[in-house]
């Protein structure tokens, strides 16, 4: 089975719909702007890369399919206004916008539909290149810390970062496979990651594909097992200008661990997710996901005892009905408890507690 999460390709846009995996493997066609919407809004596709470059390849699309005389500007401006409201925290969607708008608006009306398809496909493409990077800059941080201790190294890691929330071989989820290909991990452990799994569901998914030596826990298992665990390393959905990070609801719990334990907490993200205008991690909007997906699960339907059709999936409930619920799907990280920001541009420490992401940073 493919882990490919997106392809794009002269017969259109289609994404692999992540809540069927690992049971199911179905990919679903992003024909117009509503499609790409619904998808990112349901999480059919998810992660913050994947979900800023099926936004822009969606706009390449429609800009393909324009009927005559439709205005590709207004097209282009309006669509990304449209698809920012699908999910608020993650900047890659806000920042492949941004970039596709400044095209649209800096170049003759006549030029747009060339220009933005070019501009939406080399954010596909450079998303493969700067995780590899990001990979080897992880992996070079940790070869530095525990220079001279060690070389062979057990991480643990939360959520999906890996080719299913990219164009490919993933950030936090790289610097893992970067350390694996280079015979520097001792193990992998990968929390469940409640409520969507993507840990269980997904980065499990990846990690036996690819072979990789790993071990699934139930988020509440990470504070006993810190005693194996050599490091900890995180996607982003949002860097702040001070380091302070978004990231997956839970990632605050392993970090503030991290730091009891005195285990570098690493933060793996394109320089694309480290927004500048914001000063702390304050200012970042967190999205509330519904309560159905915290209270249910879905699973396949069970025809009888004696076989499994998966057929239209239901929703288990497993929680009392009538509680009161609270489903952030992120939390923020303060920068004093991260030890490095790997970039594709290499990695970043802090100094005095805080990040300075226009310092030159450390090179893999
Ligand atoms: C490289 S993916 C970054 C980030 O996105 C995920 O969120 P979601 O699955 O809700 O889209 C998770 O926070 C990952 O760490």
């Amino acid at each position: 089975m493919s882990l490919q999460a997106i392809i794009y390709n002269l017969d259109g846009l289609f994404v692999l719909d992540q809540l069927l995996l690992p049971h199911q493997h179905k990919y679903v066609p992003v024909k117009t702007i509503e499609d790409s919407f619904s998808v990112i809004k349901k999480m059919q596709v998810r992660g913050a890369p994947a979900i800023g470059i099926v936004a822009a390849l969606s706009v390449a699309v429609g800009l393909r399919n324009l009927g005559e005389g439709e205005d590709a500007k207004h097209f282009v401006i309006d669509s990304l206004e449209h698809l920012k409201e699908s999910r608020p925290t993650a900047v890659n969607l806000f920042e492949a916008a941004h970039q596709l708008q400044n095209v649209a608006r800096s170049v003759h009306p006549s030029q747009v539909k060339e220009k933005v398809i070019q501009e939406a496909e080399a954010i596909l493409d450079k998303d493969l290149r700067d995780n590899h990077a990001i990979g080897a800059a992880g992996r070079q941080f940790l070869l530095d810390h525990y220079k001279g201790t060690k070389s062979k190294l057990t991480v643990l890691t939360h959520c999906n970062t890996g080719s299913l929330a990219t164009s490919g071989y993933g950030t936090a989820l790289g610097v893992i496979r970067a350390l694996h290909e280079n015979g520097n991990l001792e193990h992998a452990f990968c929390t469940e990651t409640r409520p969507y799994n993507q840990g269980s569901r997904l980065t499990a998914f990846e990690l036996v594909h690819d072979r990789i030596p790993a071990t699934l826990v139930t988020d509440s298992t990470a504070a006993s097992i810190m005693n194996k665990i050599d490091a900890i390393v995180v996607g982003a959905d949002r860097v702040t200008r001070n380091g302070d990070t978004a990231n997956k609801i839970g990632t605050l719990n392993l970090a503030v661990l991290a730091n009891y334990f005195n285990i570098p907490f690493i933060v793996a993200a394109p320089f694309s997710s480290i927004d500048l205008n914001l000063a702390s991690g304050s200012q970042i909007t967190i999205e509330q996901r519904p309560s159905i997906e915290m209270i249910t699960v879905r699973g396949p339907v069970v025809k009888n005892s004696n076989a499994t059709e998966f057929g239209k999936d239901e929703r288990i409930h497993i929680a009392a009905p009538g509680i009161n619920t609270y489903c952030p799907a992120f939390d923020v990280t303060p920068a004093k408890l991260i030890a490095a920001v790997a970039t594709e541009k290499g990695y970043y420490t802090a100094t005095k507690e805080k990040f300075s992401f226009t310092d030159s940073p450390e090179l893999a």
